[in-house]
């Protein structure tokens, strides 16, 4: 693969869907996208032909058809014709059938193909594959099985006389080819598109290294702050299966309280408001009726005494050996026995879990193989041995290194939160909420909604991202207090966050 133009980056399809969304909140839609996209494409097949040469552009019927629709309008001085897979009212999207009408009412050449039988390309010079992009799955039904067939046999026509055939440039990834893993969607030896030429949008694509196709990355004018920031694409991973059962959607613990009962509450609380199906609590007994007495919705399990210590570790773990997440420190104080037995837990039982508070500090010493995602303020985050700066550019790069360091997700809160991958590889911002959530308990509030987002499966993936349940927490938790604060002011408490976050995680 030879890549030309744009960034050396590579995205994969979930994030190019979450960065499309983000970029649509910042007031790119993604017809705009599709502007760009479809003129990206032409200059690719101006490049390839001349003025006056054949241009067949075989189109599907969902937004990567809707490019190809935007190429044929930027190609006057070509001999274009449009060829639809399907009836024109089956298209897709509205940006697709929008450009498809103007097509029409411009006098554009189009034929509609209703029977793959029907199908004529002619003899083009250059051919555009924009049949399936991203959203393709599994094998190439019909029409598009033999349109896919009938391009490749147009581009190794002449090839035995030493003719090099129509020049096939695909949209965004040839068809019936996955972008992710470049293997095609059909299975190993499934019929796929075998293109000269990849245009590619905003980034390159995973996939595409294996092909032979030379790749162009077009920049389409998204934002560097659609991928800089947070925004409702960090939420397109979540979402329940309608036949899932109870325990499916994740199961939370929340071990905490002692010199406090309030902070594991609401964590537990927001942890249920967040989607988690079961929340327990496992907090000293002199403070579990209270803990209980803050909500019906949750399980009090009692360790003995008024303060977390080693001697509860056996049942703590036995405790969370069936629970997806642990949201460890909330409101248990800075007492050497509580935070010997943190350092314990995190040491010997963990596997996935958030730390806050006092839990934290812990963090830097204990050698584990568990995925923590850690939630400091600033403060914490230099008790933890980390830097911090005032610019927001800077403070980001810091909390990548030190979260490469420490080898854990870290959510450092902020004005400007910033989200850091163990590795150090994905660094992202949030930029919702408010001066108001300076209040006690917001903080608590956060580790719970991380908590049971870090206990749900993505349906896309089939898989858990810390990384990606810290961004979209941080988030939600942004936007549940700006909504607090629209209706309270600065007078916004901890408790107006939690009965706010469904409508933050799943009305966008
Ligand atoms: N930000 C961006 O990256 C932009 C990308 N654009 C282009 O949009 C496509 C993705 O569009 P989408 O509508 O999601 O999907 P497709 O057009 O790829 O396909 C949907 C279409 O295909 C049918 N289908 C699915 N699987 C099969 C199959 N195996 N056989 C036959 N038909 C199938 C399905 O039923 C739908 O009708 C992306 O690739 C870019 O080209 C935007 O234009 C700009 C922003
Ligand atoms: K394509």
């Amino acid at each position: 693969m030879t890549v030309t133009g744009g960034s050396l980056d590579v995205i994969s399809s979930e994030r190019m869907a979450a960065v499309d969304a983000n970029a649509a909140a910042l007031g790119v839609p993604r017809k705009q996208l599709m502007e760009s996209s479809g003129n990206a494409v032409a200059r690719a097949v101006r490049s390839a032909s001349d003025p006056g040469e054949r241009v067949a552009l075989v189109c599907g019927r969902g937004n990567n058809g809707g490019d190809a629709f935007v190429a044929a309008r930027f190609l006057g001085d070509r001999d274009v014709a449009v060829h639809l897979l399907g009836r024109p009212e089956s298209i897709g999207t509205a940006i697709a059938r929008e450009n498809w009408e103007t097509l029409r009412a411009a006098e554009v050449p189009t034929v509609t193909v209703t029977d793959s039988a029907a199908l004529d390309l002619g003899s083009p010079d250059v051919v555009v594959d924009a049949v399936l992009g991203t959203g393709v799955s599994g094998e190439l039904r019909e029409p598009a099985r033999t349109a896919a067939e009938r391009m490749n046999a147009l581009r190794s026509a002449g090839s035995d006389e030493g003719g090099t055939g129509t020049t096939v440039i695909a949209v965004d990834v040839p068809s019936g080819i996955d972008a992710d893993t470049g293997k095609p969607t059909g299975g190993d030896g499934a019929v796929a598109v075998e293109a000269d030429r990849v245009v590619t949008f905003h980034d390159a694509k995973p996939g595409l290294e294996r092909l032979e196709a030379s790749v162009t990355v077009a920049d389409i004018g998204i934002p560097a702050a659609a991928e800089r920031y947070t925004g409702p694409g960090d939420l397109l991973g979540l979402g329940r299966s309608p036949d899932s059962h109870k325990g499916e959607n994740g199961e939370v613990l929340v071990v905490g309280g002692g010199p406090y009962t309030g902070a594991p509450a609401l964590s537990a609380r927001a942890a249920l408001r967040a989607g988690a199906d079961l929340v327990r609590v496992a907090c000293p007994a002199s403070v579990a009726d209270e803990v209980q007495g803050y909500s019906a919705d949750l399980i009090v399990r009692e360790l003995p005494g008024d303060a977390l210590a080693p001697d509860h570790l056996d049942r703590i773990a036995d405790l969370a050996a069936d629970r997806d997440v642990v949201v460890i420190g909330p409101g248990m104080g800075t007492g050497d026995g509580s935070i010997e037995l943190v350092r314990r837990f995190l040491d010997d039982f963990a596997r996935r879990a958030v730390v806050d508070a006092d839990a934290l500090r812990v963090v830097p010493e204990v050698d584990t193989d568990a995925e923590l995602i850690c939630t400091p303020h600033q403060g914490e985050l230099r008790g933890m041995g980390g830097e911090t700066a005032a610019d927001p550019a800077e403070r980001a790069e810091l909390v990548r290194d030190f979260a490469a360091d420490v080898g854990h997700t870290l959510l450092v809160k902020g004005r400007y939160d910033v989200i850091a991958s163990d590795d150090g590889e994905r660094v992202r911002q949030n930029r919702t909420g408010n001066p108001g959530m300076t209040v006690g308990g917001t903080g608590d509030v956060l580790a719970g909604t991380v908590g049971a987002l870090a206990a749900q499966t993505d349906p896309r993936t089939a898989q858990t991202d810390p990384f990606q349940a810290a961004a979209a927490g941080a988030y939600v938790n942004g936007l549940a207090g700006d909504a607090a604060a629209e209706a309270n002011g600065h007078g916004l408490v901890a408790t107006d966050l939690i009965d706010r976050l469904p409508h933050a995680l799943y009305d966008e």
